[in-house]
């Protein structure tokens, strides 16, 4: 059976970059991919190129616009986008037209496989609204879990969405998402803004078995992981985060200097978190500014986490650490983050850019 893949990268003058490469796989089948890049500067900048094992050409210039692409409704394949919010990249699928995920999560984490697949943090279905909303969101994790929601992603699917609807301008729309309703907006300098909605504290809701104050919710709770005793407060966005600025050994966490790897798997399948957890490792820099790094629940340590930085802001404003308007830095760039008094809701903003476009056989 042929595999094929086709990629192909969006630019801003009126000629797309492509470079396609035909090569025989492992057990003799075919893979092609149009690749280009907005960020790289390429050989031939305009043409098509075509390589194979015993063979490379250049073809003349190729005219595939973005919309077409997105047009493309060949059956047996699927067609993609991907993009990332902040180095969290994801594979985003036009699923307007059913209520079905396109693609099994078996499938998913194929596709996020970095050496075998795309290459992805989660797959992200743009799926029909409903309860009243515009779309529906829906994610699959590298592992092939589903969680309830996803930050960097939602601020990705709006711009996917603005993409196939060709809108333009400043404008917002409703996403319903497995934590609820969210608002993602773009503004004019083409950041997303998303209304995250309210943070969820009540212990039994986060889920965390963790002794709770008296409002019910746990902050600054013990937790021993790796024989080092941990201070964490834990915030659902939806999805669970467990937050930690300090331990026994240090006040201040240097995030920096932890071995994420080996720890964030232990904060992540610990006993006391029944759906599993992420965990984000903060240092303040300041009462506004703030610095995190992520292990992931079901995709491990990530270069950003949208939930996670609101869960932050709101874990160090609860710790009395932080004011309630703060840019968080992540290993991939910032975000910023307002938990506003008035609402009690969460806003965040920040960027989603577009990699390429692909299409795959089912
Ligand atoms: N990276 C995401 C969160 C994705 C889901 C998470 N791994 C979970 O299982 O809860 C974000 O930007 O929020």
């Amino acid at each position: 059976m042929a595999i094929a893949a086709t990629i192909s990268l969006p630019i801003t003058s009126p000629t797309r970059r492509h470079v396609s490469l035909l090569r025989p796989s492992s057990s003799s089948t075919t893979t092609q991919c149009i690749l280009a890049t907005p960020q790289r500067t390429l050989k031939y900048p305009n043409s098509r190129i075509v390589a194979s094992s015993s063979s490379m050409s250049i073809d003349a210039p190729v005219k595939t616009s973005t919309f077409s692409f997105l047009d493309r409704k060949e059956s047996g394949f699927l067609h993609f986008a991907k993009y990332h919010g902040l180095g969290n990249d994801f594979v985003l699928i036009d699923n307007r037209d059913s209520s079905e995920p396109k693609i099994t999560a078996e499938k998913a984490v194929q596709l996020c496989d970095r050496n075998f697949g795309v290459g992805a943090d989660g797959v992200i279905f743009v799926l029909p609204g409903i309860n009243g909303t515009d779309y529906t969101m829906r994610i699959f994790n590298s592992d092939g879990s589903e969680p309830e929601m996803c930050g960097n992603g939602v601020r990705c699917f709006a711009k996917f969405v603005s993409q196939l609807e060709n809108l333009h301008g400043r404008h917002s729309f409703t996403v319903h998402t497995g934590a609820g309703l969210i608002v993602p907006e773009i503004v004019e300098d083409g950041n997303v803004r998303v209304d995250m909605g309210e943070p969820i504290l009540k212990s039994s809701d986060v889920p965390t078995t963790l002794p709770a104050n008296k409002d019910g919710a746990v902050v600054k709770a013990e937790l021993d992981v790796d024989e080092v005793t941990w201070n964490v407060t834990c915030v659902s966005m939806g999805n669970p985060h467990c937050i930690t600025f300090s331990n026994k050994e240090s006040q201040n966490l240097v995030v920096d200097e932890l071995k994420l790897a080996e720890i964030g798997p232990k904060f992540e399948n610990h006993k006391v978190f029944p759906a599993r957890t992420n965990t984000e490792f903060v240092q303040i820099l300041s009462n506004s500014h703030l610095k995190m790094r992520v292990w992931e629940r079901g995709a491990g340590a990530t270069l950003a986490c949208g939930t996670g930085a609101c869960a932050t802001v709101v874990a160090a404003v609860l710790e009395g650490r932080a004011g309630r308007n703060c840019t968080v830095d992540l290993p991939g760039g910032p975000l910023q983050i307002e938990w506003r008094e008035e609402d009690n809701h969460i806003y965040m903003t920040g960027s989603a850019d577009l990699v390429f476009y692909g299409s795959l056989p089912l």
